[in-house]
């Protein structure tokens, strides 16, 4: 039996920087704990830390003969203090606390377990960074964490008429699980009238849809997105909750300080320790298929929002380019995704 509520339960634990359990790792977050808590959790000051595959990286640290891509185990030495910890888990500080090292990589008993946690971290939206101290009572499964993001829990929670200013007769949609997670939302627009349905997949972007920032397309693709259903005739706009690709507000705004500092958004999340794109696809498809619609028109430039869907059973009838012009701030950001992430531009 999986239990997505105790993963509820732990995402709550790490952003108040309590300890958590994952497997037979016990799991103090560096980004939320702090030295008094980091004392009563390892009185022997012996945890060593986890890491990303990512931060290992950058910190010329590999886990010897496991995966090169998985997490990574460092050792614990008299000068690993809470500080340094921190300067480890945390790339905005490469710049300032350049001397780290040397380091020794420890073997990993519990390999997914281990990834598991990076998971649980990016999904409390902290960095992937823990004290971590073996041997403990089992605590949640790497499938727990997984039941927690499974699509096929959202429900449709709430419907009612949403006039907005550029589609008057719009209806809003809102969806949760019964662990409370995310809710997401749609906004439908017009009336079918026998053809699929243009759909846009807009992730969150608290920076570009509401402060206007011009770091990203955000803000004018969400308009244009609302003006191109509602001159198609109809449509829907899901509003997803996924911020960042799915690494949360705080993260990004983590990826945009690594870029200020040089590095293109492909490279700021690696660094961070997350996936390019976290997002997860098939929420999509699941609000689409509670507002029965297995078949799309697709407002994208992102072939992985083509194939997210399909993959979770909605038939995407056409991808429909949406695309706007750059700005002097977001021209390097459009051709990182146009180079590096196959965007369609
Ligand atoms: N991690 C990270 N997220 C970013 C960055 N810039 C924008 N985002 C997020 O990217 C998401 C927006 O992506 P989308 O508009 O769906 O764009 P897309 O995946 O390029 O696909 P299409 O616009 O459909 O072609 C939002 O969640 C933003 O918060 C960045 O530099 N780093
Ligand atoms: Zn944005």
């Amino acid at each position: 039996m999986t239990d997505p509520h105790a993963t509820a339960r732990a995402i709550d634990a790490l952003r108040r920087g309590w300890p958590v359990t994952v497997g037979t790792l016990a799991l103090l977050p560096v980004e939320t704990a702090d030295p008094a808590r980091l004392m009563a959790f390892d009185p022997d000051s012996s945890a060593p830390l986890l890491i990303s595959a990512g931060r290992a990286a950058t910190l010329k640290l590999t886990n010897q003969k496991d995966a090169a891509d998985g997490p990574v185990l460092v050792a614990r030495t008299p000068w690993l203090d809470f500080d340094t910890a921190t300067a480890l888990a945390d790339p905005q500080l490469d710049l300032a606390t350049p001397m780290k090292g040397p380091f020794h990589a420890l073997p990993i008993a519990d390999a997914g377990a281990a990834a598991a946690a990076l998971q649980l971290a990016r999904i409390a939206g902290l960095l992937p960074a823990f004290f971590a101290l073996p041997g403990a009572a089992p605590g949640l499964t790497a499938e727990d964490i997984a039941a927690h993001e499974d699509a096929a829990r959202l429900r449709l929670a709430s419907r009612a008429r949403l006039p907005v200013a550029a589609a008057e007769d719009a209806e809003i949609a809102a969806f949760r699980s019964d662990d409370g997670g995310q809710e997401h939302v749609a906004l439908l627009i017009g009336q079918p009238n026998g053809n699929p349905p243009l759909v846009r997949l807009h992730s969150e972007c608290l920076t570009g849809d509401v402060l206007g920032s011009l770091k990203c397309d955000c803000g004018p693709q969400l308009d244009a997105a609302i003006a191109a259903i509602r001159a198609g005739g109809w449509g829907i706009l899901l509003y997803l909750r996924q911020e960042g690709r799915g690494i949360g507000l705080i993260n990004k705004l983590r990826a945009y300080a690594l870029q200020d500092q040089g590095f293109d958004t492909v490279d700021a999340n690696t660094r961070l320790g997350f996936a390019v794109d976290a997002r997860n696809f098939a929420v999509a498809a699941q609000m689409l298929k509670l507002l029965g619609q297995p078949r799309v028109r697709l407002l994208t430039n992102n072939p992985d929002k083509v194939a997210g869907l399909e993959a979770a059973g909605v038939a995407v009838a056409e991808r429909v380019p949406h695309k706007l012009p750059p700005n002097p701030h977001n021209e390097r950001y459009l051709a990182t995704k146009r180079d590096r992430t196959g965007h369609q531009l």
